[in-house]
């Protein structure tokens, strides 16, 4: 692999950041990697396991002279690190985001930037339930899909650039609009976040009934909850703050679809059960014979660019 950006910033050294680091230096894209976290602890860890060639102690210094700057930190944190850095940035640099959350973060960021950098806001569909600068490995994006949401007047070289650099990391890019983004991650990962945190909140309250046996004896399907309600409380607050409407609007379809399955087990409806069972089966075989049981199905993306 060759070198494709000389510099880059990672603002935010958590997992996706961490991990960005990994897959940059075993691949040796990046000439000299800088980081900043806001948390001295944090920064302090990882200067201790070499994560970066220079952990900053100010976002400042970790910005300056940049070719890629990537904002690596909780949705809600978005707009505040862009208006601090915006006056550092070098003519010409590429900046990204990994916010799972993208229209939100087009209206908080886009404002601060100067007009001589280029913006490109991007999403790794990939993350485990762990965080902070111990977390990153190298394979987290290997044949996972990475979305990015340009804006339409994008220049085509940065694009290009910024998607090589994804690509060499061992993503599969894909461009979709912000909106659009917002409504399928809603489907696919957010309301099935909130889903877990509650499943797994009413297992919290039986367990004040039923002693331990919840956790003891908990099936796989609960362990599964379990996991992902163990996610980073920060991280997922500003998805759903910032995410509002589309999550909104698929909580109340799937709260429809629950009261309809509800009704169906009160009245003994088998057959209506059945069949809807058979119709989820189905999605799921979709996926696989897809080759995406490893990510998110397709919700009908806008048409763009494959990086792979
Ligand atoms: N975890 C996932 O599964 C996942 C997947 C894809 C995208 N994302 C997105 O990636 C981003 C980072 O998530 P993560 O999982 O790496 O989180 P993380 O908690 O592991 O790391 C976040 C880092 O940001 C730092 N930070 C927080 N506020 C800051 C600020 N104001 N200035 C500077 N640094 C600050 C923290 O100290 C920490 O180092 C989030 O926007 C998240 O939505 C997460
Ligand atoms: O695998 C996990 O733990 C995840 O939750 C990763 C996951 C998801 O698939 O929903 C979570 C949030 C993201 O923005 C992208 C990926």
């Amino acid at each position: 692999m060759s070198v494709i950006f000389d510099r880059v910033a990672l603002i935010g050294l958590g997992l996706i950041a961490g991990s960005m680091a990994h897959a940059m230096r075993e691949g040796g894209l990046a000439r000299e990697i800088t980081g900043f976290a806001r948390s001295a602890a944090t920064r302090d860890t990882a200067r201790e396991i070499g994560l970066c060639d220079r952990v900053c102690d100010s976002v400042t210094d970790a910005v300056t002279d940049a070719d890629l700057i990537v904002l690596a930190v909780p949705v809600g944190a978005m707009g505040d690190v862009a208006a601090r850095i915006a006056p550092h940035l070098k003519p010409g640099a590429i900046i990204t985001d990994v916010g799972s959350v993208k229209q939100d973060v087009i209206d908080t960021v886009g404002p601060h930037l100067p007009a001589h950098v280029h913006f490109i806001p991007g999403h790794p569909l990939a993350g485990t339930e762990h965080s902070g600068p111990k977390a990153g490995f190298a394979s987290l994006f290997r044949n996972r899909w990475w979305l990015l949401t340009p804006l339409p007047d994008t220049d085509p070289d940065a694009l290009d650039r910024l998607n090589r650099l994804l690509v060499a990391m061992g993503a599969k890019t894909d461009r979709m609009e912000a909106g659009h983004h917002d409504l399928v991650l809603a489907v696919t990962s957010h309301a099935p976040h909130l889903i877990a945190y509650t499943m797994v909140g009413v297992a919290d309250h039986l367990r004040r009934v039923t002693d331990e046996e919840v956790i003891q004896y908990s099936a796989a399907g609960f362990r599964d909850f379990t996991r992902i309600a163990a996610s980073d409380p920060t991280m997922w607050r500003d998805v759903f703050l910032h995410n509002r409407e589309a999550t909104l609007d698929i909580l109340g379809r799937f709260t429809e679809e629950l009261f309809m399955l509800q009704r169906a087990i009160r009245m003994g409806d088998g057959q209506q059960l059945h069949d809807y069972f058979t119709r989820t089966r189905a999605i799921r075989r979709g996926i696989i014979d897809a080759g995406q049981d490893t990510d998110a199905p397709d919700f009908g993306r806008t048409p763009g660019a494959r990086g792979s």
